[in-house]
């Protein structure tokens, strides 16, 4: 998984077509969206992860919940990116993947939104610019690391 962090002023977003042919059902309010003083984790899920979803959500939200306590954000947004990585998992894993994430993320008291999944967006975001603003990480399962 990789994973590009940033500390944003704000983030909004609107869906503008189909990516996928069976993209995410979503809902007319689902279309556009907006949050402030917000973390945003531009999340590409990847092949490798497939071997152990699971700990790849744990891990991801470890790494989310790590830099949201260094830069107090009480916000986040996870955001369906498949332009970090050539070797993406299969949609289906993603999806799943990334509901786990904010579901997780929800579960340990932050604000959390969704950007939704399968659709080309416009976007808008504000990156504070402070040295912890941009951030990337890459996740790995165990499992890969003995290959
Ligand atoms: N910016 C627009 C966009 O990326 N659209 C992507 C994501 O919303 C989603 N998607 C598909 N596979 C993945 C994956 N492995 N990881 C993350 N998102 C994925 O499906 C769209 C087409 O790839």
């Amino acid at each position: 998984m990789r994973v590009l962090l940033i500390h944003s002023d704000y983030i909004e977003y609107e869906v503008k077509d189909k990516a996928l042919k069976n993209p995410e059902l979503i809902s007319d309010e689902m279309k556009k969206g907006r949050m402030d003083e917000v973390l945003v984790a531009f999340i590409s899920v990847e092949k490798v992860d497939e071997k152990n979803p699971n700990e790849i959500v744990d891990k991801a939200v470890e790494e989310i919940v790590n830099v949201a306590k260094q830069v107090k954000a009480e916000n986040l947004f996870v955001y369906p990116f498949a332009h970090l990585s050539s070797e993406l998992a299969k949609p289906s894993v993603a999806l799943e993947v990334l509901k786990k994430i904010e579901e997780k993320l929800k579960e340990k008291g932050y604000n959390v939104g969704r950007a939704p999944f399968g659709y080309y967006k416009a976007f808008k975001i504000s990156c504070k610019g402070h040295p912890l603003a941009e951030l990337s990480r890459t996740i790995v399962p165990e499992a890969a690391k003995e290959e």
